[in-house]
């Protein structure tokens, strides 16, 4: 982890590199609510370019849900893991979800209840997890992160903080083992990973790519973190993706 002062990375060497990148916070730019991010042609041209570019070996590896980024991105890279690790679909097509039992009832009861009681809260249920929002209520940050704590130990399920959200989610995969399966295959093997992303999970990201000879850059002020290069915000992301970079 390091706190020192970190450059931008140089232009990427598209005939090695396998690209993996976050969605919000790095290709998006945060919105006041999950559903005011939308498609957008710009960047839907950056990434199917480079999508050419890399010979494929482009995926998007987010927290959100697979029908939230099919519904942002309409399919461009195909490759994207879904919910933190929990789902990935191949460059193939092929969907594997690592984890498909919905999370349970009286847990997003729970959640809701807050969210009723609580001006500002947003509840997003990802079918294999829940996130609660308090981005127009950071004043209820504490309520959120302790109601999540108490209801991972009575249901055996994982908080996972993020950028003005806590979620509640099954244990096991995270973004690196999302890496490591792409890394796995065609046409991703054989190159070296670089990770793009700004969030807490995205630091499992880098680390994912760090163990298979890669590294990451991390998007925006957030330290510590394990990446080695840096990147101020989405506009600097789109821009080193872009062909002219
Ligand atoms: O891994 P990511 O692609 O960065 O997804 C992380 C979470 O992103 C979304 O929430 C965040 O972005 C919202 C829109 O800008 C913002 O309103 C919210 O405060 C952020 O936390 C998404 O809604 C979550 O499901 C993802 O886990």
């Amino acid at each position: 982890m390091t706190r020192t002062l970190l450059t931008p990375p140089p232009p990427l060497d598209v005939s090695r590199t396998a690209l993996f990148a976050d969605l919000d916070g790095t290709l998006a730019e945060i919105r006041p609510r999950p559903e005011d991010v939308g498609p957008d042609p710009a960047r839907a041209k950056i990434l199917a370019e480079l999508g050419e570019r890399l010979d494929g070996a482009l995926a998007i590896v987010s927290g959100r849900s697979l029908d939230e980024l099919d519904r942002i991105l309409g399919g461009v890279p195909p490759a994207v893991s879904a919910t933190h690790g929990l789902v990935r679909r191949g460059a193939d097509g092929g969907v594997v979800s690592i984890e498909t039992e919905p999370i349970p009832d009286w847990v997003l009861e729970r959640l809701r209840k807050a969210c009723q009681q609580r001006a500002g809260l947003l509840l997003e249920n990802k079918r294999v997890s829940a996130a609660l929002h308090f981005r127009a209520a950071p004043n209820l940050a504490e309520f959120c992160v302790e109601l999540a704590e108490v209801l991972a130990r009575e249901s055996g399920m994982t908080v996972q903080p993020g950028d003005m959200v806590v979620e509640l989610r099954p244990p096991g995969a995270t973004k690196a083992e999302a890496v490591t399966a792409f890394m796995a295959e065609a046409p991703f093997a054989g190159r070296r990973p670089i990770f793009v992303g700004d969030d807490l999970t995205d630091e499992d990201g880098f680390a994912g790519a760090e163990r298979l000879g890669g590294h990451g850059v991390i998007v925006g002020p957030r330290r510590p973190t394990r990446a080695r290069y840096a990147l101020a915000d989405v506009e600097a992301v789109l821009a080193w993706l872009s062909p002219e970079a």
